[in-house]
């Protein structure tokens, strides 16, 4: 029986993205369990504090997840609303990721005010991304694109693109429709052309891992198909030992039972690349990923991966 707590208590970071996660979730577990009250404990991360210098640089993905932990660790709340997309490859020690939700569409969106796509673009233009990711394979299309940094959440993103800062930004899909800001979106680019971040348009319900009762609680919020795409993907970042900090990406998808999955490595400008596809049985999504890393490596990963600044 999965017996909730009477007050359950959502930690979540205060960005407009976030806190639409984290209501959503908070709806769903209140649906789930009326008699219980659902609380959301907004909290403002180090991720959030610095914006002027690229997540590469000053620590990546665990800056949006820390103090979230800290309140799991001390009890201050139950659980913690994530984009998988955020976490990092390894959780510290005494936590658990209990649940992932249902993905939203993966793709990375073009969004401009005066072109239709990035083709359109002409030589020269500048479009907004810290990502390395975005950036390599733009780069590697399109290479007199000029990029340059855009940090902040979703809308300081979309308030910089409309001061004219840049000709187009990128940004995740899943992001600007949760927002209802659908509209915004010129281009979806094809996950071929730009192989979305591992466990990108997925939610992540993290817990205190002594916290058993926890897992029966969030057991209906976890959605098997997307859980096993997103350990495929993060199976393979972690076996190459993938960071935000450089260039990488997968996407899996399941389809019959099966995993079907890309993944590729690549330097900062795009000029090398490495991209391979592998399919398998559902029944070891990490290992999977694993597989994928191998054949990576096999390509020359590691090399390129050796050449990539990453302190
Ligand atoms: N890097 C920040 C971040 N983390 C999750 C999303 C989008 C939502 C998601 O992928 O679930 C975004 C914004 C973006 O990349 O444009």
């Amino acid at each position: 029986m999965n017996t909730p707590p009477k007050k359950i208590v959502i930690a979540s970071r205060e960005s407009a993205l976030a806190m639409w996660q984290a209501k959503h979730i908070q709806s769903r577990l209140q649906a789930l369990y009326p008699t219980s009250t659902v609380e959301i404990l907004g909290m403002t991360t180090t991720g959030d504090q610095i914006l002027d210098s690229p997540l590469a640089r000053i620590g990546g993905k665990g800056l949006f997840v820390k103090e979230l932990e800290q309140a799991l660790a001390d009890g201050r709340a139950d659980l913690a609303v994530h984009s998988m997309k955020d976490v990092p490859m390894n959780l510290p020690d005494g936590f658990a990721m209990a649940a992932i939700g249902e993905r939203e569409d993966a793709r990375d969106a073009f969004v401009s005010n005066d072109f239709d796509s990035l083709a359109a673009l002409p030589d020269g233009s500048i479009v907004g991304t810290s990502s390395l990711r975005r950036q390599s394979q733009l780069q590697a299309r399109f290479p007199n694109l000029k990029i340059e940094s855009l940090r902040g959440n979703l809308q300081t993103r979309l308030r910089k693109l409309d001061e004219g800062q840049y000709a187009a930004i990128i940004l995740a899909a899943a992001g600007l429709i949760r927002l209802g800001l659908e509209s915004r979106i010129r281009e979806l680019i094809s996950p071929q052309d730009s192989i979305p971040a591992v466990g990108q348009g997925a939610l992540g319900i993290e817990i205190n891992a002594s916290r058993t009762d926890m897992i029966a609680v969030l057991a209906p919020l976890n959605h098997p198909a997307t859980a096993a795409c997103v350990e495929a993907e993060r199976g393979m970042s972690r076996a190459l030992a993938g960071s935000c900090t450089v260039p990488i990406g997968a996407y899996a998808q399941m389809k019959d039972n099966s995993i079907t999955m890309t993944g590729f490595v690549a330097s900062v400008d795009g000029k090398e690349m490495v991209k391979e596809k592998v399919t398998g049985s559902i029944e070891n999504p990490e290992k999977l990923g694993q597989l994928l890393a191998e054949k990576l490596v096999a390509l020359g990963a590691n090399r390129i991966l050796a050449t990539l600044d990453t302190h």
